[in-house]
């Protein structure tokens, strides 16, 4: 289907192609749409240079990858990561074998970091704070990349509901931060995947040679860290430009931080509030979410104004048992995705297991959808995701099940964070983002009691017992 850009997106379109853009849009007001079509416009200049265009979920790069017809040579799409791995490896600074630490081993030495201080430090209560305090807070050092204890102990603790740290104590926690990168080198380990920006960022600024990419866009830019678009912004060409897309309703990642952090330099921001996606029925749903007592208003969220789409009301379908769920939203889903494309979106792999087991039982092989999807295409089939790996994608029909107290929010989430609200504030994000995603159709279930996550606001949805749907 051929796109033309209206509105604001034409005036996006025909912005120089020089200095700083930012875009601020609502779901489905086609960020990802000019993301690609002003990369393939800056990418088809005579005479001019490579463009990258970056985008957080592997799902999506593939979706893009796979949307993109007229594939450009000057035209790079890929996930941060590799960039940042790719660049490292070029400037020799990546070791050939893995040299990144993974959370797992993160939160290890980390740990074995406080240990070691509480031994020379034994008075220091700050030490006693629980573990998963410090990797929250030793990311947030990572992610916004302060080079010192100055520079950490100046900045404003954002994002975080709970456990306010006294200035005077951040000196423990940034010498936790220390001693753990002296533990991770003395293993061999030169980054982990929260502070590879940083070195990126460093490792550009003392690059002289020429930039390889004269333009960078950056895709569902919300839930990149400051630290990963400041090394972008560093990695564009002299004389080139960098655009920044993003919904920060839809920022999944649990970060918190924002883009106005990154040195980012925009004249001004575009907001796209036409919502050509869902229907008018599913937005207000979507703002039903919002005004959730859980979500935390951020001025930077931009509303849908306006909507291109007609569909029916969102339904919530209580269950007496679980059992009876699965078997409802796989025989609806089957039937769906016979004639329009339709996914099942879960929290966790356990649920997709779940589903995929009652799937299969009724002779339906449902396509997963996850990070590595190769050449992912919305055709009329039944796919299956989890919420993170369906940001940015769209189905005719979407199916939530498990909206249940017990499940959502996620109690592995809220059990391994410092405070209940932040968790809960993320979690909420994960169904506006699932709730978006639909075209058409939207239909929600649970069994037991309904999650404290789904809105307050029942004029947003149609109710039904089990019995008006068996
Ligand atoms: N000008 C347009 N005319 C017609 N359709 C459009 C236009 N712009 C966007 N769309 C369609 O709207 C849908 C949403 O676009 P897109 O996925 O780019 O939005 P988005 O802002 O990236 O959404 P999200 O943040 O929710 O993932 C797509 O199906 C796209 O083809």
């Amino acid at each position: 289907m051929v796109i033309t850009p209206r509105g604001k997106q034409e005036e996006v379109m025909a912005l120089p192609a020089k200095g700083h853009i930012v875009v601020l849009g609502t779901a489905g007001s086609g960020k990802t749409t000019i993301a690609l079509l002003r990369a393939h416009h800056l990418a088809n200049i005579p005479n001019g240079g490579k463009v990258l265009l970056v985008t957080f979920n592997g799902a999506l790069v593939e979706y893009m990858r796979g949307v993109s017809s007229s594939r450009s040579t000057k035209l790079v799409v890929e996930n941060y990561h590799k960039f940042a791995r790719g660049y490292l490896y070029s400037r020799g600074k990546m070791p050939s074998w893995n040299g990144i630490l993974g959370p797992e081993e993160k939160a290890y030495y980390i740990k074995q970091a406080v240990e070691l201080l509480k031994i020379n430090y034994p008075k220091e209560s700050t030490f006693n704070r629980p573990k998963e305090f410090f990797i929250e807070e030793i990311t947030f050092i990572e992610k916004f990349g302060f080079a010192n204890l100055v520079e950490y102990s100046e900045a404003e603790r954002i994002g975080r509901a709970s456990s306010n740290i006294k200035r005077e104590n951040r000196k423990w926690i940034f010498a936790v931060y220390e001693k753990y990168i002296e533990l991770r080198e003395a293993a061999g380990r030169k980054y982990d995947w929260d502070d590879m920006a940083f070195y990126v960022f460093n490792e550009l600024q003392d690059d002289v040679g020429e930039r390889r990419y004269t333009h960078i866009i950056v895709d569902e830019g919300q839930d990149f860290s400051p630290m990963m678009i400041k090394s972008l912004v560093e990695a564009v060409a002299d004389g080139g430009s960098f655009t920044f897309f993003g919904d920060v309703a839809q920022q999944i990642y649990g970060s918190r931080l924002s883009w106005r952090d990154s040195g980012v330099n925009a004249n001004k921001i575009w907001r796209f509030n036409v919502n050509y996606r869902n229907p008018a029925t599913i937005t207000t749903f979507a703002k039903a979410v919002t005004q959730n007592e859980y979500w935390r208003q951020d001025g930077d969220m931009v509303e849908a104004t306006a909507q291109i789409a007609e569909g029916p009301k969102p339904i919530l379908v209580k269950f007496s048992d679980k059992k009876r769920e699965v078997a409802w939203v796989v025989e609806r889903a089957i039937a769906t995705g016979k004639t329009a494309s339709t996914v099942i979106i879960c929290r966790n792999r356990t649920d997709i297991d779940t589903l995929l087991l009652a799937l299969k039982n009724k002779g339906c092989a449902a396509i997963e959808i996850n990070k590595d999807t190769p050449g992912f295409a919305h055709l009329k089939k039944l796919y299956i995701t989890t919420y993170h790996s369906a940001k940015g994608l769209e189905f005719d029909n979407v199916f939530i099940p498990y909206l249940t107290e017990e499940k959502f929010p996620d109690p592995d989430i809220v059990s391994g964070a410092v405070s209940n609200e932040d968790a809960y504030a993320d979690e909420i994000k994960l169904l506006y983002v699932a709730a978006t995603r639909s075209k058409y159709g939207l239909y929600m279930t649970y069994s037991g009691a309904l999650s404290p996550l789904f809105p307050e606001d029942s004029d947003s949805y149609d109710f039904h017992d089990e019995e008006e749907v068996i």
